[in-house]
């Protein structure tokens, strides 16, 4: 990983007016810098904002005041150099695995020209064989895969990764974590992931973001130095869990918090 920075949070607000006309701040005085190539978790206990974070850094919503930068220039609106994979159901059901990977490259407008390396993602997702199938017929983690696919074909500069193992099953999403660590060696993007789940943050990450609620503000950044591969039951990785944990507990204001740990 790099130094130098990729994404900038500039003294971030962002809130909502919600069903009973109650100003919610969803996110107060904001400020990250996310260098080129990391791989950075977002955890924090529900309704910290995690997701408004994401969606400003996609560009799906704008800030109240603030500024968010990449590579210098105010993030504006979505473009396919920030891909985004939601938690599921992002396929579109009646096209196959390989028409959804084709859909990246057609919001791009260079279907007919990169069409031929559809093939090599496929292979790349481990889903050679399934080309013609449709999200139906393929599993939770396989469509997750796939979403995945659609946004890297596009060789985004960051992927925004919303819970993308949050509905899938605990041997599937251990798969898939290390499918996503594979797909973020080899193609060098930065990786942002919202997650619940302390050990998933703490398995992949090179650092983890720690957000409290009410307003939705970060409490903590954590440095992960674990080598890797990790080990989930090595005595160090649980040290680092319980600590995570810990800090977790004091960001959360809400009584009853629950996290997968
Ligand atoms: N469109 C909206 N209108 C009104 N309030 C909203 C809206 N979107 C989010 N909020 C509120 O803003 C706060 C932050 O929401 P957000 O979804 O970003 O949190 P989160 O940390 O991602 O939560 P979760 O872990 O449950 O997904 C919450 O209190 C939520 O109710």
């Amino acid at each position: 990983m790099s130094n130098e920075i990729l994404m900038e949070i500039k003294s971030v607000d962002r809130t909502y007016v919600d069903a009973n006309n109650h100003t919610v701040d969803a996110l107060k005085d904001i400020n990250l810098s996310i260098r080129r190539g990391e791989f950075l978790s977002i955890i924090g206990p529900s309704g910290c904002g995690k997701t408004t974070l994401l969606r400003l850094l996609a560009g799906l919503d704008v800030p109240e005041s603030g500024v968010i930068t990449l590579e210098g220039e105010e993030i504006k609106g979505p473009h396919p150099d920030r891909g985004y994979v939601f938690q599921q159901g992002s396929l579109f059901p009646w096209l196959t695995v390989e028409k959804n990977i084709a859909t990246g490259l057609k919001a791009r407008g260079v279907y007919k020209k990169h069409k031929n390396e559809i093939a090599q993602y496929i292979n790349m997702i481990g889903l050679d064989g399934f080309e013609e199938v449709f999200p139906h017929q393929i599993s939770g983690g396989m469509a997750q895969r796939v979403a995945i696919a659609r946004s890297l074909i596009n060789h985004p500069v960051a992927l925004l990764l919303d819970e993308p193992m949050g509905a899938l099953d605990a041997f599937t999403r251990a798969d898939l974590q290390d499918k996503i660590l594979e797909l973020w060696k080899k193609n060098e993007t930065t990786m942002i992931l919202v997650t619940h789940d302390v050990e998933e943050a703490l398995y992949l990450s090179d650092r983890v973001v720690i957000m409290s609620p009410r307003p939705g503000k970060i409490s903590e950044i954590i440095n992960i130095s674990l080598p890797r591969p990790r080990q989930k039951n090595s005595q160090d990785f649980m040290v680092m869990r319980s600590s995570i944990l810990e800090k977790l507990h004091l960001a959360s204001t809400i009584p009853q918090v629950e996290y997968n740990i």
